[in-house]
């Protein structure tokens, strides 16, 4: 599925946080999405999910505006899962990922076997077999990220919309976690603190600048990133991998 955001503009609290916004997400394309705190990356997130309206612009989705669509519709297309969400404490994991399924069945459907394979499916794919019972209050910061993955996952839409998804994860399932959406082959947007991840496993990357989405480049500038970040960034080669690596430093440190 393709998304497209045209002439996006995004006001909270009476403030214009961004303007004029386009880009495009290919089918079977990971976007990232990256700016400094406060750039406005949830809100570009949720408007290209269909969570919160843009004040003016529009989001289409394979060709059909995102208003065009009933939230049912929507939902069995496309998976938001945000950076924090308070979810009930007694709630336990198993039934917060069969909450994805829920666009799918008809109203007031209940729980069965069906049910149940695809919700231990989905959290075996993010490594938390056997916690379905286990109340989301007993679990980890970074387990209920991964549960709140495994809830996007369930809901088996064309795309993902992923804010801060490697939040609150160790390295391994951070990089894990990346490798797992990328080998779904959906339509990712994706927001990333870590420049670095963002680079190496983003098809594409948009930066967000003083209310701006700079266009979508493969390989980031280090020049782009000093600037925007107020950092000094270079890239450097991994001396074991070989790969291409963004580093950072303060500009005091530079100077
Ligand atoms: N309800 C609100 N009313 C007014 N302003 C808001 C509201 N929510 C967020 N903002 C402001 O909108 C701007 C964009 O917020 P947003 O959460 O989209 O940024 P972000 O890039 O995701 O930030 P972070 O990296 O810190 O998560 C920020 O300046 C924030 O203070």
């Amino acid at each position: 599925m393709s998304l497209r955001a045209e002439g996006l503009t995004c006001v909270l609290g009476g403030r214009t946080v961004l303007t004029g916004v386009d880009l495009a997400v290919e089918p079977g394309e990971v976007l990232g999405v990256v700016g400094p705190n406060g750039s406005g990356k949830s809100t570009l997130l949720r408007a290209l999910a269909g969570i919160r309206g843009p004040a003016a612009g529009r989001v289409l989705l394979d060709g059909t505006p995102l208003t065009a669509l009933r939230a049912r519709q929507r939902a069995r297309r496309i998976a938001f899962v945000g950076q924090e969400e308070d979810l009930p404490p007694d709630l336990c994991a198993g039934e917060v990922v069969a909450l994805g399924l829920v666009p799918h069945r008809p109203p007031w459907a209940g729980g069965d076997v069906v049910e149940r394979t695809a919700v231990t499916a989905a959290l075996a794919v993010v490594e938390l077999d056997g916690l379905a019972d286990r109340p989301v209050d007993r679990l980890s910061g970074g387990e209920r990220r991964r549960v709140l993955l495994a809830r996007g996952l369930a809901q088996d839409a064309g795309v993902l919309v992923l804010d801060e998804p490697t939040n609150h994860l160790d390295v391994r399932h951070a990089l894990g976690l990346l490798e797992l959406v990328r080998s779904l082959r959906r339509t990712v947007v994706v927001s990333l603190h870590d420049l670095d991840l963002a680079d190496r496993w983003c098809d594409r990357l948009v930066v967000l600048h003083d209310g701006r989405a700079l266009p979508a480049v493969s390989d980031v500038d280090p020049d782009t990133v000093s600037r925007v970040f107020g950092v000094a960034a270079a890239r450097v080669t991994h001396p074991v991998t070989g790969r291409s690596r963004l580093v950072f430093d303060s500009l005091r440190e530079s100077s």
